[in-house]
């Protein structure tokens, strides 16, 4: 059936579309030994569910309606067959219990898999499919859109084979029964299937308008919950509240549209088999006095006419969920076939033998191509030496970065450590080797140990022992029970120097050859400021470093300085040489010293 869904792009979604089909059989094929039980209960419940209106036609003219028997005969005659009723009604009760079970329990992990896969290829993607994606998009993808496919396979997949076994297993058997009355019921399957079909095609639309407004309101919701201070802090929770409800109040009339179609649509459905039946009735009623039927087929009839238009009439129900379902798998597989533009080299270089020499070869970036924000970059770090960064807001210093971790390639020019270009190495070594001290810090809910070692495997007591060493420890002590100190959530709330504390003993933690910290423009209280300061002078002995420089004793310490703006380098050497050149770099210098303040413009 070639039918339209939407995405909620407005991109149209076949429901015949073969590829994905094949795809959601792929993960199907990895539990077939169930699936294939699954079916084989589908046979033996439409075998049982068949048996009883024949069982119903048995008990009223073997035994019921013959007189020729004698009493007792009838009796036990009708009792047996009242038996094999009951057997048929338990055996179906049963059987479709435990196909219910294993079907939901192979979609439930086929929706698992799927989820694990596209959880596992989002963590590879590169950041720029993150900017372009609204959280609340690619959270829908993980959520609901995941919960669509599943409803198909619990809803649609479960009772599928048994309707469609089921159809034509009545229609033979009303065929063998009485070819005319079967001939007058007939009639009513095309007018069935057309109001279906058509109510299909209507409730489409209504599907496509509620799906689009519940993305938008994840979205909302999710940039809201994020940014909760934000709204507090500019009052603008009046206005988050109205936008809410403007969203909300769309969802919910679009909503309401819908229920009133299916309200609409199932009368006129119970309506068509109510018309039927009374056809059946009179028609068949007319067979029996002309003898061409007996009670009992008539009555088997009827309940097998039953049974017909009831799978018929929750058809278009079940096809809007598939529609749902599939347009919900073509986004998820849409997902699943975004390839980073961040390519992991295929024989990596060993970062073992490096000494930590950073180059920048005539570098040209831009987030959008198109528009470049990082302009023909050439800039050489020596090992063991301290460059400070300093350039005003947006001049492309956290760009340079980013382009240094690997989260974005540039479009021309190279990066390189110690001769080989940083696209040799694996991006895990590289951002191993390249230690990073951001001014986000990502907090995990557990103790400041684990927050500390993260994934590097290093002991309590060496942990201990670089703390010691920095003089970190007098960060650590202040805590309430120190290294075990819950933090995060629920726990301790770090300050911002503590953040940055913490940030900077995990990058202490990976011994990198290459340091660079994006100081925080925020001012940090004293206390850490100074564990920080004498940190800082031990861990940058040694060490390439790189710092987005901010305050003013920093940029001191450094052995160059290298002034960015719009992109570009426009000056660089050392203090007393840029100060001398009274450029850029003097006059951010003098404007900061006018200020009072204690750090360098940036
Ligand atoms: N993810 C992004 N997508 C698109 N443009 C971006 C993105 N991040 C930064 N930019 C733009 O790139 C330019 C350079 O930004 P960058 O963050 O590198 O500047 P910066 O010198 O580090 O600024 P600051 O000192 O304020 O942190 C800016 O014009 C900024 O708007």
């Amino acid at each position: 059936m070639m039918n339209f869904g939407y995405d909620e792009g407005g991109h149209r979604v076949s429901i015949g579309d073969m590829r994905i089909w094949r795809r959601i059989a792929r993960y199907t094929f990895n539990r077939w030994v169930s699936f294939t039980f699954a079916v084989l209960l589908s046979l033996a419940v439409t075998g049982a569910t068949l048996a009883q209106p024949w069982l119903m036609q048995q008990g009223i003219d073997r035994y019921i309606t013959d007189i020729n028997l004698d009493a007792t005969a009838r009796l036990i005659g009708l009792s047996t067959t009242a038996l094999w009723y009951c057997i048929m009604v338990i055996a179906v009760f049963l059987l479709s219990f435990l196909q219910v079970v294993v079907l939901e329990y192979v979609g439930q992990w086929i929706m698992h898999s799927i989820r694990q896969d596209l959880f596992a290829h989002m963590l590879r993607l590169d950041l720029n499919i993150f900017n372009s994606n609204p959280t609340g998009r690619l959270v829908t993808r993980l959520t609901n859109d995941i919960q669509n496919m599943y409803e198909m396979f619990s809803s649609v997949m479960v009772t599928m084979f048994n309707d469609l076994l089921r159809l034509i297993g009545i229609l033979i058997a009303l065929y063998l029964m009485n070819v005319r009355l079967a001939l007058v019921m007939t009639i009513f399957v095309p007018i069935s299937l057309g109001l279906t079909i058509l109510f299909a095609r209507l409730a489409r639309d209504k599907f496509r308008a509620i799906r689009s407004q519940l993305v938008k309101i994840n979205s909302f919701l999710s940039e809201a919950i994020a940014g909760i201070s934000i709204l507090q802090l500019f009052g603008r929770e009046k206005r988050s509240r109205d936008e809410f409800e403007e969203l909300s109040e769309g969802y919910l009339q679009r909503t309401l549209s819908q229920i009133k179609l299916f309200g609409t649509f199932m009368p006129i459905t119970e309506f068509l088999g109510s018309a039927a039946m009374a056809m059946i009735l009179w028609y068949g009623g007319g067979e029996i006095l002309r003898e061409r039927l007996t009670i009992g087929e008539l009555v088997a009839f009827i309940s097998y006419m039953k049974l017909f238009f009831q799978p018929l009439r929750e058809l278009s129900q079940k096809y809007s969920i598939v529609q749902s379902a599939m347009a919900s798998a073509e986004r998820i597989f849409q997902l699943l076939d975004t390839t980073s533009a961040i390519h992991e080299a295929e024989q990596p270089v060993s970062t073992a033998s490096h000494r930590g020499e950073l180059v920048f070869d005539k570098v040209c970036f831009g987030y959008d191509p198109k528009k470049p924000v990082i302009k023909d970059v050439s800039l050489r770090l020596r090992p063991g030496r301290t460059v400070a960064l300093v350039g005003t807001t947006g001049s492309g210093k956290t760009t340079l970065v980013n382009l240094l971790l690997r989260f974005y390639d540039p479009q021309e020019g190279k990066i390189l450590i110690d001769d080989t270009p940083i696209t040799k190495f694996s991006l895990n070594q590289l951002r191993n080797m390249v230690g990073v001290v951001l001014q986000d810090v990502l907090i995990l809910q557990d103790t400041l140990l684990s927050n500390i070692v993260m994934d590097t495997g290093k002991s309590r007591s060496e942990i201990e022992q670089i703390l010691t060493n920095t003089g970190m420890h007098r960060f650590v002590d202040k805590l309430p029970q120190g290294l075990d100190t819950m933090i995060g959530e629920g726990g301790k709330e770090l300050s911002t120097g503590e953040k940055q504390l913490l940030s900077f003993a995990r990058v202490l933690c990976r011994d990198p050859k290459i340091l660079v910290l994006d100081e925080a423009t925020a001012a940090i209280d004293t206390e850490s400021e100074n564990i920080l300061e004498s940190a800082l002078a031990d861990a940058f002995t040694g060490r390439t470093s790189l710092i987005i420089a901010h305050r003013l004793s920093t940029i001191r310490r450094a052995d160059h300085i290298v002034v960015m703006a719009g992109g570009r380098i426009i000056e660089q050497g050392n203090h007393e040489e840029l100060i001398a050149a009274d450029g850029h770099y003097a006059q951010l210098v003098a404007m900061d010293l006018h200020n009072g303040a204690t750090t360098a413009p940036a």
